[in-house]
């Protein structure tokens, strides 16, 4: 069987939102208290950052970031009604940096075990996602009982792949093209 390609993931959102929880989550199905620290930072997808008060060098990894990714998935908290007027910004840096636009992203809404404490409505999660035109997942990294977190990865994965396939067929019919431009032009030649 075909080996699936390989897809690069970039989680980003304000410090605390839970991203290294959801990726370690995704990645061992545990919580990150439970996971065994030796398997270290080194295996998570990535990690990223503040968006306030970033110095010059944080914005500038946050891009190197984004033009690397083929994937995004933009983490806020519900309990952090900051995290989630992040989410905007974020978009369009992503939008403004990475080329072409319209990149495969998926919104989280994270912890929503700590619905007691919740800031931010599942409805405006729904339309902020709506907006940016992506999925959108609300999901705890620390109770993850519907399994939301690994499909939050999947999709993203999935639309990585879906438009992965869809680029090599236009460059495989724009290079059938070319061959037969170039047969054409031979004949041409041949017969004038
Ligand atoms: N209750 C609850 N706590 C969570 C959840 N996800 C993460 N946390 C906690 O939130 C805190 C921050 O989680 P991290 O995964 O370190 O957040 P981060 O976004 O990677 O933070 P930075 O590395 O600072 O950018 C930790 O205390 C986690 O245990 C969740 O789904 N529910």
């Amino acid at each position: 069987m075909a080996k699936s390609p390989e897809v690069k993931l970039a989680v980003f959102g304000r410090a605390g939102v839970g991203k290294s929880a959801l990726v370690v989550r995704f990645l061992t199905r545990r919580f990150i208290w439970e996971y065994d620290p030796t398997l270290g930072k080194k295996h998570l997808l990535l990690f990223y950052g503040d968006t306030e008060n970033d110095s010059h060098e944080d914005l500038q990894q946050r891009e190197s970031h984004m033009r690397w990714g083929d994937g995004f998935i933009i983490v806020y908290d519900i309990t952090d009604r900051g995290s989630f007027e992040d989410v905007a910004p974020l978009r369009s840096l992503l939008e403004d940096v990475k080329k072409p636009k319209n990149v495969p992203l998926v919104l989280v809404g994270n912890k929503c075990d700590l619905d007691h404490a919740r800031q931010v409505g599942t409805e405006e999660g729904e339309r902020l996602a709506a907006e940016m035109a992506c999925a959108f997942y609300e999901c705890s990294a620390c109770a993850d009982e519907g399994g939301a977190v690994a499909e939050a990865f999947h999709e993203v994965c999935r639309e990585v792949r879906r438009r992965k396939a869809v680029q090599g067929k236009a460059r495989r019919r724009s290079s059938t093209t070319h061959v037969k431009q170039a047969i054409n032009k031979m004949l041409t030649k041949i017969s004038s």
